[in-house]
This record gives C-alpha cells, sequence and structure tokens, in this order.
C-alpha cells in the first residue's frame, strides 16, 4: 500500500486534497493538528506516534525527525540493499510528502513580534521532511504548495502515478522554497533586515536586507550619525551617489536626484567642491542627497545647512559641523569609510516578471590614454581633462545620457531620454550661456549626426563618446566641419 505523510500549517485545501489521496486507495500519515483538521473532516489518518512509536515531544520540536520516517524517504527503490535494510528495521516506505511550513515571515512581520515567538516558528521537522522527499524524488512525490494539488491529483487519476518529470518539478521547487525560507532566518537573526516604513511609495511595503559582509564603502555599513531613519529612495539614492564618487580621487561632491547626479564638482578643497556641485544646478539640489569624499568643515556645513537636502554622507565630520548639521533633526547624516572605495566588484541583480537578471558592476577603468582621436583636431590638454571628468560622470546618469561640463564641474545633465538628442538638447538648456564652455561627454554612440550638428550650434569644442555606430563616419564628419575634437572611448555606458 502506498503512504501519504502529511503534516501541514496552511491547512488550506488540505482536506480535500486528503480525501482524494484516500480514494485513490493511499494511506495517510499526518501530525497533531493536521490529522485533528483531517480526522474532523471525516478522512482517516494513521498518527505519527505510531509510525515512530515515539510520543510527538518538545512542544511539538520533534514530531516526525525519526529514522522510521526519513527512512522510509530516503530509500532507494532500485536498490535491495535499501529495501532490505527497510525491511530489517520494520521501516515502511512513504511515497508522498505533502508538508507546508510554520508561517515564519509571518511571524516576524508582526509589528509586536518577540524573538522566542520567531524561533518557535523555525520549522525543523518540516524542511527535512521536504528535503529527504526531494532528495529521492524518484520515488517521492513531494508538495509543499497546496497550489499543486489539483496537478498532483490530475496525473494520480490519469495514470495512477506522478511523472518522473513532475516529481523533478516539485522537487526542485522544494529546494528553492527551503532555501528562501533558511535565508530569511538567517537574515533575521543576523539583523540583516531592516523592515522600511514603505516602498518607493506609501503603498509598497519594503525591507532593506544587507549582505552578511557588507563592505565598508557601502549603503549597509553607513553609521547614521543623525536624523529621520533612511527610506527606500534615501537608500537607492545614496546609493546611486556612492557608485559616481567613487570615480573621482580629488576632492569631489556629488549632488543626486531621483538616482541621477544634478551637479558634480571638484576642487582643491571640499569646500570649493561642494560650491561648483551647487553651481551646477542650485535648482535640482534642492531636497537631494549630497556625497562628499572628504571631511565636512564648519564652513562646508554651513553651505549644506542652507539649503533643505535629505541625506548628507561624508567620510567624516568635523566637530563644529556635526553640531551645526544635527540641529536640523530630520536631516540624515551618514559617516562611511572612503578609504575601501575602490574594493567593489560585486554582482547586480534586478528583478523582472518571472525571474531576475544577475550582472557584473560596470566597474571597467576607464583609461583615457586608450582612447583614439577620430577627428582632424586634437583636443587641447584642457578639453582632455574636461572629458575625463564629464565621462565619468556620464557613466552614472540613466540613459540616453548626455552630460556636458568642464574639467571641474558638470553643468548640464541630460537624463533617461528616449532619443539622445532630447536629453542633449535637456542638458544643453541647463548649461544655458555656459554650454560653450563645456565639452559633450554622451554614454552611447550617436546613431547620426544630429548631436554633433546641435553641439556645434551651442559652441561645443570636444566630444567624448564610445564609437561604434554604423554611421560614425556622418558623425566625424560633421565635427570635423566645425573643427570639433572627438574622441572614441570603445566603450559603451548604458544605464537602464
Ligand atoms: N518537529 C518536527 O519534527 C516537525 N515535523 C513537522 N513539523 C511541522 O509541523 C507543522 C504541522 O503541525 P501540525 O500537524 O501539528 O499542525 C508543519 O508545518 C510541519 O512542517 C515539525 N515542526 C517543526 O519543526
Amino acid at each position: 500500500m502506498r503512504r501519504a505523510l502529511i503534516s501541514v500549517s496552511d491547512k488550506n485545501g488540505i482536506v480535500a486534497f486528503a480525501k482524494e489521496l484516500a480514494n485513490q486507495g493511499i494511506e495517510i500519515i499526518s501530525t497533531g493538528g493536521t490529522k485533528r483538521a483531517l480526522e474532523e473532516a471525516g478522512v482517516a489518518t494513521v498518527g505519527i506516534e505510531e509510525v515512530t512509536g515515539f510520543p510527538e515531544m518538545l512542544d511539538g520540536r520533534v514530531k516526525t525527525l525519526h529514522p522510521k520516517i526519513h527512512g522510509g524517504l530516503l530509500a532507494r527503490r532500485d536498490l535491495d540493499s535499501h529495501l532490505s535494510q527497510l525491511a530489517a528495521h520494520d521501516i515502511q516506505p512513504i511515497d508522498f510528502v505533502c508538508v507546508n511550513l510554520y508561517p515564519f515571515a509571518e511571524t516576524i512581520s508582526k509589528p509586536d513580534v518577540t524573538l522566542d515567538e520567531a524561533i518557535e516558528n523555525i520549522d525543523i521537522g518540516g524542511p527535512s521532511m521536504l528535503r529527504s522527499a526531494a532528495k529521492n524524488y524518484a520515488a517521492v512525490t513531494v508538495i509543499t504548495d497546496p497550489a499543486d494539488y489539483d496537478r498532483v491529483l490530475a496525473e494520480l487519476k490519469a495514470g495512477g502515478e506522478t511523472t518522473l518529470a513532475t516529481r523533478k518539478e516539485l522537487a526542485a521547487k522544494v529546494f528553492a522554497h527551503t532555501s528562501a525560507y533558511d535565508g530569511l532566518i538567517a537574515r533575521y537573526l543576523g539583523n540583516r533586515e531592516t523592515v522600511l516604513r514603505y516602498g518607493e511609495n506609501p503603498q509598497q511595503q519594503a525591507s532593506f536586507i544587507r549582505d552578511a559582509e557588507a563592505p565598508a564603502f557601502s549603503i549597509a555599513a553607513a553609521k547614521q550619525l543623525n536624523g529621520k531613519e533612511l527610506s527606500y529612495n534615501n537608500i537607492r539614492d545614496a546609493d546611486a551617489g556612492l557608485r559616481m564618487i567613487r570615480e573621482y580621487s580629488e576632492p569631489t561632491v556629488v549632488a543626486i536626484k531621483h538616482m541621477n547626479p544634478c551637479g558634480i564638482g571638484t576642487a582643491d578643497t571640499i569646500f570649493g567642491a561642494f560650491q561648483k556641485a551647487f553651481d551646477a544646478d542650485p535648482v535640482s539640489i534642492f531636497g537631494g542627497i549630497v556625497i562628499l569624499n572628504r571631511p565636512v568643515d564648519l564652513a562646508t556645513a554651513e553651505k549644506l545647512s542652507a539649503i533643505f537636502l535629505e541625506i548628507i554622507v561624508a567620510p567624516a565630520f568635523e566637530p563644529e559641523a556635526l553640531a551645526l548639521l544635527s540641529k536640523k533633526k530630520n536631516l540624515r547624516l551618514l559617516q562611511l569609510d572612503f578609504s575601501s572605495q575602490n574594493q567593489h566588484n560585486a554582482r547586480e541583480f534586478v528583478s523582472v516578471l518571472g525571474g531576475y537578471l544577475e550582472q557584473d558592476m560596470d566597474t571597467t577603468a576607464d583609461d583615457p590614454a586608450a582612447w583614439q582621436c577620430v577627428t582632424e583636431r586634437q583636443p587641447t590638454e584642457e578639453e582632455m581633462r574636461a572629458l575625463a571628468f564629464n565621462w565619468k560622470a556620464v557613466k552614472h546618469v540613466k540613459s540616453n545620457a548626455i552630460v556636458l561640463g568642464t574639467a571641474s564641474q558638470t553643468l548640464g545633465i541630460g537624463a533617461g531620454q528616449m532619443n539622445r538628442i532630447g536629453s542633449l538638447k535637456i542638458a544643453a538648456e541647463q548649461a544655458g550661456a555656459r554650454t560653450a564652455d563645456c565639452v559633450l561627454a554622451s554614454d552611447a554612440f550617436f546613431p547620426m549626426d544630429d548631436s554633433v550638428a546641435f553641439a556645434a550650434e551651442h559652441g561645443i569644442r570636444a566630444i567624448v563618446q564610445p564609437g561604434g555606430s554604423i554611421k560614425d563616419q556622418d558623425s566625424i564628419d560633421m565635427a570635423n566641419k566645425h573643427g570639433i575634437a572627438m574622441v572614441f572611448t570603445g566603450v559603451r555606458h548604458f544605464k537602464h
């Protein structure tokens, strides 16, 4: 006789499923609460104690953890040695396992949950049975998702048994589930998961999950010195800013809005760098995030405190600067170790409907010495410095991305437009009369020469772009016609 072990926390649909298994002549073994639910509904079951010869004990911590259960699940049916060992120990094979786990996620999402309550909701026996059954999918059908009840019944009714392909698929589902279940427990116990007030919008729930070993230069490792708790958008914006600032080793300030830079400035002092980042776009910085790669002194703090900002991130705050900025109760001040800013070579992930994508971070070190000048006129040294500065910036702007700027300051940033000249027009409008002082950086090639023509009309003297369009020659001819120096980097920096 075939046997099914049923032990479920979520009892939805279990009665109908068990009834149908019984109709197929399958004997049902079940644990305490499951047995009560099934028997109240008139489904006869064998209690787990009758199988193990042991009572459920330790408040349910030990019910199914027994060789009579795991032997019955793990024995290979194609090996005589396994079958004879089962017989020698009076163990019956178990052919179906239907288990869903203690609701750990639901438990920890309760606002008043205690650690004891959370710990009691870590299921041990359930995942053990699921994993034993899944390992032996050659013979055992394992069901952890009530959504699979109908599918299993349909196969049993049609052919008397489940197919190997289905059992394998269900086994894979089990390992994905137990791995996610354990991951959540690890993050909870490691204090790595912070439930946020909300996500991108108030109607979205969200949490921040830190890596077990978050690098020192990361938003996950930032020390908050002042202000309200970080929001979902704060975390993403600050992260975007950290990725930007690590491009620059000189005293530099990056101002960020909605994950794009709105101003980047470099100078001999951090005060001067902030002034340049601010002047780049004194309007957009309002409500933004400012990242400084040198300690904040009092003079800079005075400038910073004169505007409304969400967050300031820096390697340190001098005591008077901290005292001044801390007067703003809501202003989030984050301190980070910038000395390790270049030690990142992480993978990154984004979710899509039905899965996720994984890739290396775009940490290519751009080497202007390897760039190729494709025009008659070579860039001057000053132009070359400006091209290098703005190329670092454009890499962090949402595509299609255009950055206009000098060797120490961005002056116009065009982000996220669906055509390249659209981004250029926005950047030029921002730079205004200063467009003629700028060089131009484009994150990807020009599909046609219209952007170069527009640049020429606005007095731009030098351009950096990856090259690689079939119409590159049109852009080169247009640049030559107007005496523009243009270099190709051979590297594209899309950012979607
Ligand atoms: N301790 C054990 O041996 C054990 N065996 C099964 N469970 C879990 O107990 C729950 C079902 O319990 P009940 O049938 O008593 O309502 C299931 O979520 C199952 O995963 C166990 N509980 C926790 O580890």
